[in-house]
């Protein structure tokens, strides 16, 4: 007897042939790759080289001039402006540089404002579980104004966790922050990998935070020019020099 298995694509995210113009400007030039599920992926590449023009195309903020990105087996060109967004804030997570949490709510509206936007229901048990993890339990009732940037941006993992999103881009999320805190935000995503499955994409300068994920992707001219496999800090600066 023949079985018929739908295998899903073990892919998050995946583009072939992605390309962004700007004008005259190719900001991404034909770049195809794919993020597996369960996976954090670094990428870098100098100033200008197309990383926020790859983040905003691979998350469905900007539409590409060319090429196709898919969430799972969803083609996002094929989706209308109001499906996209609401695919974006069910199964997309973001985390910004600049926090990006509404001042006049409290870290607990904050962190479920996702599921609010989307009317559902916060899971109280995977709340808690989520809320525990960034260390904010005894903050829930706290405005961002009287948080450290640090936990404003445990705050803002909180938020991209809280939909259980298929994957979850962070633009610069340490940028801003000391040592000690980034390394903390950067613990959280680590840890959303390897406890919950979840796949991360990160986009940053410093080659400490680059070492956090299973590979970097180095970006150059709006092209995929190398990838590193199990980065350490030294390896991506090497690298780097070496582009
Ligand atoms: N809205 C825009 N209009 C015109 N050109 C743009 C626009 N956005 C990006 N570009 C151009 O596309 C190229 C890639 O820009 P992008 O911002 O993606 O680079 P980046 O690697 O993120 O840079 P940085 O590290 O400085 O943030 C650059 O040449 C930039 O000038």
């Amino acid at each position: 007897m023949q079985t018929t298995t739908i295998q899903a694509t073990p892919f998050a995210v995946s583009m072939d042939q992605v390309g962004k113009d700007y004008g005259k400007v190719a900001a991404l030039d034909g770049v195809s790759w794919g993020f597996r599920r369960g996976s954090f992926t670094a990428i870098m590449g100098q100033s200008g080289s197309g990383k926020s023009t790859f983040l905003h195309c691979a998350s469905g903020l900007d539409r590409p001039t060319r090429g196709t990105v898919r969430l799972g087996d969803i083609d996002l060109a094929g989706l209308k402006e109001a499906e996209l967004t609401r695919l974006r804030r069910e199964r997309i997570g973001f985390v910004f540089q600049g926090y990006n949490l509404v001042p006049s709510m409290d870290v607990r509206r904050n962190i479920t404002l996702p599921l609010f936007l989307g009317g559902r229901k916060a899971d109280e048990g995977w709340l808690e579980e989520v809320v525990h993890r960034v260390g904010m339990a005894d903050r829930l009732h706290h405005r961002p104004s009287e948080l450290s940037g640090g936990q404003q941006q445990r705050v803002a993992v909180a938020r991209a966790l809280v939909t259980r999103p298929e994957i979850i881009f962070a633009d610069e999320p340490t940028a801003a922050l000391d040592p000690r805190s980034a390394g903390h935000v950067l613990r959280l995503l680590r840890e959303a990998v390897d406890q919950t499955g979840q796949t991360i994409v990160l986009v940053t300068h410093d080659p400490a935070a680059a070492a956090w994920a299973d590979s970097v992707v180095f970006l150059g001219a709006g092209r995929i020019v190398d990838e590193l496999v199990a980065p350490t800090a030294e390896a991506v600066l090497h690298r780097w020099d070496t582009l």
